[in-house]
């Protein structure tokens, strides 16, 4: 038996930090959204009590590093599955991006596996089982548009932003999402309006959610990579309405709505940024082509 399961990447509209909990994590409020561009993972049923990784992109580990088999040797567990699988990642998305790429596996994972292996689990049940793996996991299963809380595991589901293009380009040097939460300065934030920001999607406000892109870790990231800020300035200068950084980081995009101008501002990056991409905004659940 096969499965095929499509992973696409996330990007963040807004990303705000409240303040630091005993745990160590922070807790935030973001609304984050899908874009087209995705890693493709087949589950291959597999006789054998194992779970096996197989990809052929280098940064890629077959091991417990790997999300993806974290998530499966989970649902294994939980639910005492005696059959083992084979997961093929074809990896489109960064890695090490801000693109929540790792997390987008585990939770094509969980959804795989839930049809390979027969386990009729709730989408909701699905994303609990996510935040063990890690914290964008829970809103990768919903994979949609949501506003998401906590340490990033409270998923409320909104409706897709308004059709557009976006703009990704990746600076080539990563950044430790570890590291970027611990340099942030807490008492020196300037918040992001998350309300007004769901308006905007709920009333198809292009433009009110251009206004309201916001990311509290970019001056955090931009102040390790400068890249950052060059890409930033470079997009605007070749037309882009609105651009941030996605997550922790480093990867920058911008937003525009003539595939034309997405066109143009991909030939202004192309020069100095290796990894630049022109897709759809998605917004909500796609079927796979
Ligand atoms: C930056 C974002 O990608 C935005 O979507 C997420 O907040 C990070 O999500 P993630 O990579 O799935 O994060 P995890 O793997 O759970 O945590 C990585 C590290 O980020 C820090 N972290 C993460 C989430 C959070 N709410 N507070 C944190 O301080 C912690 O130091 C943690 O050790
Ligand atoms: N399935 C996977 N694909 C890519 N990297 C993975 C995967 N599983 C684990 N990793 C590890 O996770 C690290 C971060 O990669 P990932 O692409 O998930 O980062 P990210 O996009 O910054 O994530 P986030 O936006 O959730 O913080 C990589 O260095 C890699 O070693």
């Amino acid at each position: 038996m096969y499965v095929l399961e499509k992973a696409p990447a996330k990007i963040n509209l807004t990303l705000d930090v409240l303040y630091k909990r005993p745990d160590q994590y922070h807790e935030i409020e973001m609304i984050m959204t899908t874009v087209d561009l995705a890693d493709r993972l087949e589950f291959f049923l597999l006789q054998e009590d194992k779970v096996e990784i197989v990809s052929e992109n280098r940064f890629v580990p077959n091991d417990e590093r790997n999300l993806a088999y974290r998530a499966a040797k989970l649902l294994k567990e939980r639910f005492q599955i005696e059959h083992g699988v084979k997961i093929k990642i074809d990896k489109q998305i960064p890695v090490a991006a801000g693109l929540a790429g790792g997390s987008s596996d585990a939770a094509a994972t969980f959804r795989g596996l839930n049809r390979l292996w027969e386990l009729n689990l709730s989408t909701e049940e699905l994303a609990n089982l996510g935040a063990e793996v890690g914290s964008d996991v829970s809103f990768c299963v919903y994979n949609s548009t949501a506003l998401a809380k906590g340490r990033g595991e409270t998923i409320v589901e909104l409706p897709a932003p308004p059709k557009c293009w976006v703009v990704l380009a990746k600076p080539v040097q990563g950044v430790s999402t570890q590291s970027v939460y611990q340099s942030l300065v807490l008492d020196d934030i300037d918040h992001p309006d998350t309300k007004g920001m769901v308006n905007a999607i709920k009333q198809s406000d292009y433009l009110g959610v251009c206004n309201r892109l916001k990311n509290v870790l970019e001056t955090v990231t931009l102040s390790m990579n400068p890249e950052v800020a060059q890409i930033k300035e470079q997009m605007i200068r070749s037309g882009a309405d609105a651009v941030l950084m996605s997550g922790s980081g480093p990867t920058v995009f911008g937003l525009v709505q003539q595939e034309s101008r997405a066109d143009r501002i991909y030939n202004s990056l192309r020069g100095f940024c290796e990894e630049v991409y022109v897709v759809r905004l998605l917004g909500s659940h796609q079927k796979l082509d």
